[in-house]
């Protein structure tokens, strides 16, 4: 990496990753909720599976919070973290509020493997080994992934069917949409600085997001 020009590093990896990317935010599952055709029990198995995610999400954003607290060169970090934060609060209510509306019972879902395996994932990240550059590159990416897949249901020339506009609303608006170029800026900022090493895990796991994505979109087919 000497010598290379590492501002906006996460734009230079997604146009490196552009496929994978592709694949995590132009899911079938996706383009089927943006064409109309989407089998409603897809929908409420990946509802079911992401409110177990999501639960798992929550002490992985603290441990987040905590970095920025200790390693920070940037206060105004944990604003932007303890905003998202918050929004997580509000989606515990909203997914409890959504499976009742669908008929799902929450506390009889099982998580599948995938699930399991990106909550593991995830709680990896949670060590103290692993610094803050590389958590918030982390958090900004699994932010962005929903904030580009579900916005993209929203276009124009989009057919997503009425009630599921609510769930699309959830990731894709314009808020959410700011709070993860705040994120994706922090990460920007903080690469921009890291150490070779640093820099190569904040890529890989990148790279490991994207693909615990896929594999979280294709549960919503359901057990082969
Ligand atoms: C599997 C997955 N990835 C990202 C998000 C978005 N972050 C918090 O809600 C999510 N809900 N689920």
């Amino acid at each position: 990496m000497h010598g290379t020009e590492r501002k906006a590093m996460t734009e230079t990896w997604l146009k490196k990753h552009r496929q994978i990317y592709v694949g995590a935010t132009r899911h079938p599952f996706i383009l089927a909720i943006r064409d109309g055709s989407v089998d409603l029990s897809s929908f409420k198995r990946w509802l079911g599976q992401d409110y177990i995610f999501v639960r798992a999400f929550i002490p992985f954003v603290a441990s987040v919070l905590l970095k920025a607290w200790k390693e920070s060169d940037d206060s105004t970090d944990i604003d932007v973290i303890l905003g998202g934060m918050a929004a997580l609060n509000d989606e515990i209510e909203w997914f409890k509020k959504e499976a009742s509306k669908w008929g799902v019972d929450l506390p009889s879902v099982v998580p599948q493997q995938p699930n399991l395996d990106y909550c593991r994932f995830l709680e990896s990240l949670i060590s103290p080994d692993v610094d803050y550059t590389q958590a918030i590159t982390a958090f900004w990416a699994i932010e962005a992934v929903y904030q580009d897949s579900f916005a993209h249901c929203l276009e124009d020339g989009s057919k997503t069917p009425g009630e599921l506009k609510e769930t699309c609303q959830r990731w894709g608006n314009e808020v959410f949409g700011q709070y993860c170029h705040a994120l994706q800026s922090i990460a920007n900022r903080r690469l921009e600085k890291a150490t070779d090493d640093v820099v190569a895990k904040a890529e890989v796991s990148l790279l490991r997001i994207l693909e615990h994505e896929v594999e979280f979109w294709n549960m919503s087919r359901g057990p082969v």
